[in-house]
């Protein structure tokens, strides 16, 4: 296969006058699991959504411009096979008023349309994928009911259910508790080591980072380090991206 999972090359995106982000080169290696830590505003979710091929523009209101280039195996995010790409939004965008079961949601990442009548191998796969994740018990369950955790899970087994090459996830663990959070990357590692695939994570647990990811890309509107986590997470590097480093976070474990 040989092309890099990620690259990017000058990479930019503005929207209106505000530029979120600039100059970004990345090459990131089949295989990899990074974590994309940094502040608010950091350009982390833009970045995300670039890779998945979503047109800047269309994200809200106002004239974005992308520039530069980025490519996901070799190729345009848009012109990617389907299913090669699985993504997990942000807990909060998860619309739990929606009348569907756990078992629909995975099934719809299947199909990529609504599943109004759902085929017994459609039920196999997606109940393996529930499975994988610890949430086979789930999935007769409707969303409304579902705790912030389990709708993760839902949402994560949904994602997995192509067996996509790469994997993104937009600060999974936010809203999660701590054994959740323990099953959640137990679950990443697991398929990671199962299909090869490249995970992107963005979080704001910078402990977890340096303890699961194999590399971070520390951001702030530009790459301010790619590298192993003990490299990117040193207090100069995150003194840069952040600005003063307070108290108010824990200092990264680095090993
Ligand atoms: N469609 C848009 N229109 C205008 N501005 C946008 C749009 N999308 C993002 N932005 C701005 O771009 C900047 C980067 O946003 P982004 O959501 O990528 O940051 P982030 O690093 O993911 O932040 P957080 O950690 O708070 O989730 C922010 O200042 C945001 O307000």
């Amino acid at each position: 296969m040989g092309a890099l999972a990620v690259q990017t090359f000058e990479l930019g995106v503005r929207f209106g006058d505000f530029q979120a982000l600039y100059g970004v080169n990345l090459a990131i290696s089949p295989g990899s699991f990074v974590a994309i830590v940094g502040p608010n505003g950091a350009g982390k979710s833009t970045l995300l959504k670039v890779l998945l091929g979503l047109d800047p523009g269309n994200l809200r209101d106002g004239e974005a411009r992308l520039t530069g280039k980025a490519e996901v195996f070799g190729q345009a995010p848009k012109a990617l096979p389907p299913g090669w790409v699985g993504y997990v939004p942000q807990v909060k965008s998860f619309d739990r008023s929606f009348p569907a079961l756990a078992l629909e949601v995975v099934v719809s990442g299947l199909r990529r349309a609504w599943p109004f009548r759902i085929a017994p191998r459609e039920r196999e796969v997606a109940m393996a994928a529930l499975e994988q994740v610890g949430a086979a018990h789930l999935a007769g369950r409707r969303l409304g009911r579902l705790s912030g955790g389990e709708l993760q899970r839902v949402y994560l087994a949904r994602s997995l259910v192509r067996r996509p090459r790469l994997l993104m996830l937009d600060e999974p663990a936010t809203g999660v508790d701590a054994v959740g959070e323990a099953d959640l990357y137990r679950h990443l590692e697991a398929y990671q080591q199962q299909s090869g695939a490249t995970v992107l994570m963005i979080t704001h647990d910078w402990e977890a980072a340096s303890h699961h990811a194999s590399h971070v890309l520390l951001l702030n509107r530009t790459v301010i380090a790619y590298d192993l986590p003990a490299v990117a997470l040193c207090h100069e590097c995150l003194s840069r991206a952040f600005g003063h480093v307070g108290h108010a976070h824990s200092a990264p474990v680095i090993r």
